[in-house]
């Protein structure tokens, strides 16, 4: 299995070196020269096994000799042993064709658990047996860095350096990243919007010299392993509601477009996926992408699903691509484009691609709260504002009625106590393990938005 890039200029990779890598050296992306394929035998054998082995047999196909089968078995194992519940990622039903998919039961309550526990756990083994030690940059809305600081603490062949908006996220998703004591993971609060410490990542990257010196590495979804990590649960519940023998339908609060690029390579590989919602808060660029056929970044607002406040989806390059017959000179084009004019349109050919397979739908905050307080009434089910925002999508964009409908339920609403409480009356507790995060000490700097300052104090804080 090869891995090419979005732009058409970078040395084709194998999974390890795609993995290790990042972003590609021309600014691209990764993504298989292949996807492929499971016939409707291999889905419907998929019904009653653990999700582990679900995760092995959908992901196997991607990672060519990077780890021997039972390797990658004991990999998996491990990263899935932090999950508490016995499903890992179970289903939950609140209508009569209505699910929400509960991502949010790994170690720091968001979806982002899934593939960083195990993306931790490949990196430590790769890593370890090359013997090489790598410096991860990531940028987060909140989710993605405690994620990526739980996954890495204490390991030693990795150092970790996270920017987040300053005073964007909100305090659970803060002291997750600021009060691990570990010397390798480092939160850096960065003056600017998520989409300036998206942009940040990737000028370090571009900026080879650096990239080189420091041994850059990406935990964000422009790691590919990260977007295969997040196929997995699209299979499970397919398959337990019927797939491949039904379609299904599932309705993704979206940001960066990473979760739902998953959903949509899990569709290429074969699974029955009827329609795919895009959720989106106030920060709409993808909603009117699908109206318009133009998109616009117009600037980020601050709302109450924080890691959904983002305008440049990095992975609608990854979707582009494809939408382009991928021609990675026309992808090349219109990002160029992006950079200089804050837009670009789609021909009209790849906009009508873009409507077959997706449908989308926004959500403002009250129509959010306001769903927060009926689900909390009607279900006694408390939502976090992401998954909520995926609820109100999922009602507006349904497809055909008979068609099961899946929320991805990407945060436990302990992470946004305001928001819920403000909804719908109840204050979401913190599971015990993480009783006293208000009482630990936080540790973190604040930066300027400014490329040269952050790659010093990266340089400053590597071991
Ligand atoms: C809780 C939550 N929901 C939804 C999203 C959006 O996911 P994506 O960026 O993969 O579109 C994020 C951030 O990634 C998140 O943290
Ligand atoms: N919402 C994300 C933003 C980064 O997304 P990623 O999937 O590219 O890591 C977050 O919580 O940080």
């Amino acid at each position: 299995m090869r891995y090419i890039s979005t732009r058409g200029q970078a040395p084709a990779l194998d999974f390890e070196a795609a993995m290790l890598t990042g972003l590609a050296r021309d600014g691209g992306l990764y993504v298989p020269e292949q996807v492929p394929h499971m016939a409707p035998a291999e889905i419907a054998a998929l019904a009653g096994l653990s999700y582990e082995e679900v995760a092995f047999r959908v992901m196997r196909p991607f990672i060519g000799d990077c780890f021997t089968d039972s390797a990658f078995r004991e990999i998996i194992a491990r990263a899935y042993a932090s999950f508490p519940h016995p499903a890992r990622c179970p289903l939950v039903q609140i209508g009569p064709n209505d699910w929400i998919m509960e991502l949010h039961h790994g170690p720091t309550l968001a979806f982002k658990d899934v593939a960083m526990q195990l993306i931790g756990q490949m990196f430590q083994a790769v890593l370890g047996r090359r013997g090489e030690r790598v410096t991860i940059v990531g940028a987060t809305s909140g989710d993605t860095g405690s994620a990526a600081i739980e996954a890495f603490r204490g390991l030693d062949t990795v150092d970790v350096v996270i920017l987040y908006p300053h005073g964007r996220v909100s305090e659970v998703q803060r002291r997750q990243m600021t009060t691990p004591v570990e010397g390798n993971v480092h939160a850096l609060a960065v003056e600017g919007t998520f989409d300036d410490c998206q942009a940040l990542v990737k000028a370090m990257f571009n900026d080879f010299a650096f990239r080189d010196e420091v041994g850059l590495a990406a935990v964000n979804s422009i790691n590919w392993a990260r977007v295969l990590a997040q196929a997995v649960y699209y299979f499970t519940a397919a398959v337990s509601l019927g797939a491949p023998g039904r379609r299904v339908s599932f309705s993704v609060p979206t940001g960066n477009f990473g979760d739902i690029f998953a959903g949509h390579i899990a569709r290429r590989m074969g699974l029955p996926v009827d329609t795919l919602v895009i959720a989106t808060n106030e920060n709409d660029i993808l909603h009117r992408t699908l109206e318009s056929g133009v998109y616009e970044s117009r600037g980020v607002v601050a709302t109450i699903a924080p890691s959904m406040d983002i305008q440049v989806s990095s992975n609608f390059e990854r979707l582009l691509f494809e939408l382009y017959g991928e021609d990675g000179a026309s992808v090349t084009a219109a990002m160029d484009e992006l950079k200089a004019t804050g837009r670009f349109a789609l021909p009209q050919g790849a906009v009508a691609q873009l409507r077959e397979g997706f449908a989308s739908a926004r959500s403002d905050k009250d129509t959010t709260m306001a769903l927060i307080a009926r689900m909390h009434r009607d279900t006694g089910l408390v939502l976090d504002p992401h998954t909520a925002i995926g609820v109100v999508a999922a009602d507006r964009a349904r497809g055909e009625a008979e068609v099961p409908m899946v929320t991805l339920g990407t945060a436990h609403a302990a992470k946004f106590p305001d928001a819920v409480e403000a909804a719908c009356g109840v204050r979401p507790a913190l599971p015990a393990r993480m009783a006293d995060l208000y009482e630990r000490p936080e540790r973190v700097s604040v930066v300027p938005n400014d490329l040269e300052r952050i790659e010093a104090v990266v340089r400053e804080r590597r071991q």
